[in-house]
This record gives C-alpha cells, sequence and structure tokens, in this order.
C-alpha cells in the first residue's frame, strides 16, 4: 500500500535565489497527483528533494511520522527504500543490458540470490510489457520502450511511493496515452502513492486524482482534479487551458503593463472546456481512490463547465472510453 507523504512549509534556494517558498500538500496515500508549472519553477527539484537527493532550507516532508529533512543520513537512506524514481531519460546506463538496468537496484540493495532476482526483473518487465527486450541495450531501443525499462527499474524494490518525472516527455501522444494508461494500471496494482510531474494537459486532466500547480515561486494550488479544472483562478485556469492569455507570460510573469494592455484591448480567457472523465483502470474495477464524477463540485457547490463528465449515463452509472488518451471521444462503454 501507498503511504501518505505531507509537506509543510517547504523552501528551497540555491546560492540565494529561490526556486520555491513555503509550499505545504498532502500527497494522500494511494492516490495520483499530477504537478504542473511553467518550465523552470522547480518541479524537478520538487521530486529530488522528497526523495532526499537534495536538502530544502526550511520546511518538513513528513512520511510515516518521520521528518525526512530532520533526519541523518543513515536514516535517511533507509526512508529512501519507500521512493521508486522515474527520472526524465528513463536515467539507464548506457553500457548497461535492460536486464541489468533493472536488476540493479536489487543487487544493490538486496541480498537476494540471481535466481530471485530473475523473477523479480521478470516479474517487472511483465508489468511494463518490455518481456523479450532483456539483452537489448538501453541506445537499441525506442524512447517510449526506455521510458517503460526506467519505470520497471523504479518498481522493482516494490516502492510505496512512486515519483515521475515527465514520463511523457518525447512520447508520441498514442504512447503516452499507453503509458498513461500503464501508470494508472501500476497505480491499481500497487497501491503505491504516486506523484506525477508533467506539462502534458491531457495527462493532468484524465489522470490523477489530484492536482498541483506551482508557478512563480510558490505553489499556486493543490488539490481535486475537480477543484482545479473547474477553478476560475487566472492562473490555474490558463495554464490548464494551454492559453497565452493570463498572468503567465514567455520569461515567467507578465508584468503589469502587459496585463494592462490585454485587458484594454478585451482580450479575455475563453470559458473552462467540460471536465473529462477520469481513465479507468484496464480491470474494469473501480479506481482505488475512485469518487463518483461530480463530487467535489457537488460537495463544493461549484457548477462544473457545461458537457463536463460527458458519457455518464442517467443512471449515474459512469461509463467510459476505452482505447483513446481522451475519455469522451468515441464509443462509450459501460463499465
Ligand atoms: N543543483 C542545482 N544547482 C543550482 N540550480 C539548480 C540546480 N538544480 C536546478 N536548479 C535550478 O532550479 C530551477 C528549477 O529547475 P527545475 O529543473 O526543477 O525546473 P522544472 O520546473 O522541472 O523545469 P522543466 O519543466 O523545464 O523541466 C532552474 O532555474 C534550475 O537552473
Amino acid at each position: 500500500m501507498g503511504v501518505e507523504v505531507a509537506v509543510q512549509g517547504l523552501t528551497k534556494s540555491f546560492g540565494g535565489q529561490p526556486v520555491w517558498s513555503d509550499v505545504s500538500l498532502t500527497l494522500p496515500a494511494g492516490e495520483i497527483s499530477v504537478l504542473l508549472g511553467p518550465s523552470g519553477t522547480g518541479k524537478s527539484v520538487f521530486l529530488k528533494t522528497l526523495v532526499g537527493l537534495l536538502r530544502p532550507d526550511a520546511g518538513s516532508i513528513w512520511i510515516e511520522g518521520k521528518d525526512l529533512p530532520r533526519l541523518s543520513e543513515r536514516a535517511l537512506y533507509e526512508v529512501r527504500k519507500l521512493f521508486g524514481v522515474l527520472f526524465q531519460d528513463g536515467a539507464l546506463f548506457g553500457s548497461m543490458t535492460i536486464y541489468d538496468n533493472v536488476a540493479f537496484p536489487l543487487r544493490e540493495h538486496t541480498r537476494k540470490s540471481e535466481s530471485q532476482i530473475r523473477e523479480v526483473v521478470t516479474e517487472k518487465l511483465d508489468m511494463v510489457g518490455l518481456v523479450g527486450a532483456e539483452r537489448k541495450l538501453p541506445g537499441e531501443i525506442s524512447g517510449g520502450m526506455r521510458k517503460r525499462a526506467g519505470l520497471a527499474r523504479a518498481l522493482v524494490l516494490d516502492p510505496r511511493i512512486v515519483l515521475f518525472d515527465e514520463p511523457d516527455s518525447g512520447l508520441d501522444p498514442v504512447r503516452t496515452a499507453y503509458l498513461n494508461q500503464l501508470i494508472i494500471d501500476l497505480n491499481q496494482r500497487t497501491g503505491a502513492t504516486f506523484l506525477i510531474v508533467t506539462h502534458d494537459i491531457n495527462t493532468a486532466r484524465t489522470v490523477p486524482d489530484n492536482i498541483g500547480l506551482i508557478y512563480h515561486g510558490h505553489l499556486a494550488m493543490f488539490g481535486a482534479r475537480e477543484m482545479l479544472l473547474s477553478s476560475t483562478e487566472p492562473v490555474v485556469r490558463q495554464f490548464l487551458n494551454a492559453q497565452r492569455i493570463g498572468p503567465i507570460g514567455m520569461a515567467e510573469e507578465k508584468d503589469a503593463e502587459e496585463l494592462r494592455a490585454e485587458a484594454d484591448a478585451g482580450v479575455e480567457l475563453p470559458p473552462l472546456p467540460p471536465i473529462p472523465l477520469q481513465l479507468p483502470p484496464s480491470d474494469g474495477l473501480p479506481r482505488a481512490a475512485e469518487r463518483p464524477p461530480g463530487q467535489w463540485c457537488r460537495e463544493h457547490g461549484v457548477t462544473p463547465p457545461p458537457g463536463s463528465f460527458a458519457g455518464l449515463r442517467d443512471t449515474g452509472a459512469p461509463t467510459v472510453t476505452l482505447g483513446g488518451p481522451r475519455a469522451g471521444d468515441g464509443p462509450e462503454v459501460t463499465r
């Protein structure tokens, strides 16, 4: 099962330059959360800080009653075993076969015999659909396969928290859809807590239970997927709907003059698009943390954008679309 990660007042700077400050959020145990933000806002730094590769200047990261920044190196080493990390490029060793790459953490961190290692490696390669590629070198397989090999390696110690740094970067939309399905299925199967950094808006809209947005050195918002997708907060609305109109400029924040010019010209953000259904796991069962579509909006008195949750039948039973990256396209299949 996954564990909760509670971040409180986290602050990080390099050479006196703050990357972000006073970040507080809770990753609920076993749920999928996505972290968004313009380039360079420190999303990768956040992941590295969570896993203890970087020390924060201030703040706490509570996991199972332990505050990570306060731990000794030795204690931190133990807590790190709870984590699996999929780095941006898969971070595979180029001179090692896929098999040896995936086996690496087991050889480093466990006393398993080679036959036990073979069992685990084969299971994880099967999970990510890479059986048959064991003898290949990373340079001999596609980018999508390298991501999946990196994922198999991230899962090999049965982590309870998995961090994904842009798992979809460099992948075409179809491969991204497959990878997203794989992530949802792995979450369902392992029950681990997932945090995904992505720039892919479709992923952010359909995969997670929760969404966060880092902007201008702060966590602008973090909460239930429906909260962010129905938010009228300009930064959230601009980012989640991939618009040029709004406070985010090419080089971070627009200045007051640029914003005034936009207002004077009468340009406004377009209406919020409908909230899609969450992607379901392939096993046909509800997601572990699944809430009825529209529940958050109902409970908080928020009217979702028109056309939201398309595919719901009148009975209230959810209907979903299989096989595509976007819920709501194509034929409806009743679960
Ligand atoms: N080890 C480091 N030392 C000094 N500065 C660093 C270090 N690591 C990251 N930075 C700086 O921190 C800032 C945030 O970088 P980071 O890679 O976390 O951004 P990001 O939001 O993940 O960007 P992108 O979306 O483009 O991947 C950048 O200005 C970067 O140069």
